[in-house]
């Protein structure tokens, strides 16, 4: 029997729309002569559109996305639109409606790939970043601006609910893994309040996870680990604000961030999950047809996964392993890594 998918695409800005391209070519590649059919509805949010417009999401594009399978986004953010607003109005706005609470962000050293560390070991670990809340949400505020007294505050939410829901989800992908180990990271002996209640809820949910070892870094000491002793690491939880910064780091230590792919992961699946790389739109290298849009087919990847063709993800995981294995040193152009990967993924 035959399946279409039903996938929107954001582009967005600078680089984000030369990778999504290659992303796309992949993922045509990869289901050519399957009974899959792509159909794909490019929507074009992002700074052009607020420069035209004023608009960063409307409601009638956000209820339209809602009817889709899955998005495919590049990366939005750019310097002649105020900082904020579209990472604000546009992305996490996406990642709030759509409920992507579980922020999925995969980390493992493909053999061959040049890494900072001299002697990493065997890195292969899932950051499981909450989506929803902690200090993005916009509860903040600031009083009197722009004079010396200013005031500003950006106040972490953090609920039972969202929480128990997160850590929960941690446990279960720990316990599909080999190793089950989560290790939940926090600073809770200064974030006692929201720290407390992420402790809490880790300890009263691992109790139904007998089998899932689990144990606790402060964040700080959580970046020394990812540097020293990153192969100590299994399943990763923690909140929205540490775990936007240890991706980054987690990216840095396994080949940069141009490999780095994540999931915005609805698993109620109530609304659409959404796929992009973990990197923005990179204005100091956009337009010149060098980003690496590896990050972003590795992303194609996880949002087949999600959609039950793992067969076919698996395929883009052996292709970029194999990609990066022969890659070398030389600098390769995005659209000539995005069609070594296309003919890889038919081969
Ligand atoms: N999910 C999203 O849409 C995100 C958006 N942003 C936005 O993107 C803009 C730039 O943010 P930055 O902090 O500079 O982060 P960035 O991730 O865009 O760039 C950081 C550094 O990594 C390099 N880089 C990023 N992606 C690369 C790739 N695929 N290949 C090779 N090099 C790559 C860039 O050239 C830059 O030197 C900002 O407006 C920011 O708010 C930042 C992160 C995520
Ligand atoms: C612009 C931020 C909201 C997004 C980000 O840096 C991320 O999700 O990694
Ligand atoms: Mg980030």
């Amino acid at each position: 029997m035959s399946r279409s998918l039903n996938l929107a695409v954001i582009p967005g800005d600078g680089i984000g729309t030369e990778v999504v391209t290659e992303g796309l070519k992949v993922l045509d590649a990869v289901l050519a002569g399957t009974d899959v059919k792509v159909g794909a509805t490019t929507y074009d949010l992002g700074a052009k559109r607020w420069h035209a417009t004023g608009e960063t999401l409307p409601d009638t594009v956000l209820e339209e996305l809602r009817g889709h399978d899955a998005i495919l986004l590049g990366a939005v953010g750019d310097p002649d639109v105020p900082s904020g607003v579209l990472e604000r109005g546009l992305l996490l706005r996406l990642r709030f409606e759509l409920d992507h609470y579980v922020n999925l962000r995969p980390s493992r050293l493909f053999p061959g790939v040049a890494t900072p560390l001299s002697s990493p070991g065997e890195v292969d670990f899932v950051v499981v970043r909450e989506g929803t809340e902690g200090p993005y949400v916009g509860n903040g505020g600031a009083l009197r601006v722009g004079t010396p007294q200013e005031v500003a505050n950006e106040v972490s939410v953090n609920t039972a609910f969202g929480v128990e829901r997160v850590v929960r989800d941690a446990f279960a992908r720990a316990q599909a893994r080999p190793r089950r180990k989560l290790t939940y990271v926090h600073k809770h002996n200064v974030l006692v309040h929201a720290g407390h209640l992420w402790r809490r809820t880790v300890e009263r949910v691992g109790q139904e996870y007998p089998d899932v070892a689990v144990d606790y870094l402060h964040v700080d000491a959580a970046t020394i680990f990812f540097v020293t002793d990153p192969g100590r690491f299994d399943v990763i939880v923690t909140d929205n604000l540490f775990g936007d910064i240890l991706t980054d780091l987690a990216a840095a230590i396994t080949g940069g961030i141009g490999l780095a792919a994540s999931g915005n992961v609805n698993p109620d699946r109530t609304a659409p999950s959404m796929f992009e790389p973990v990197h923005g739109s990179a204005p100091d290298i956009a337009g010149q047809g060098v980003a690496d849009p590896t990050a972003t087919v590795l992303s194609v990847g996880l949002l087949l996964d999600h959609l039950g063709l793992s067969e076919q993800a698996g395929r883009i995981v052996d292709a970029v392993a194999a990609d990066l294995s022969e890659r070398g040193t030389a600098a390769r152009r995005t659209a000539e890594v995005g069609d070594a990967l296309a003919a890889r993924v038919t081969g």
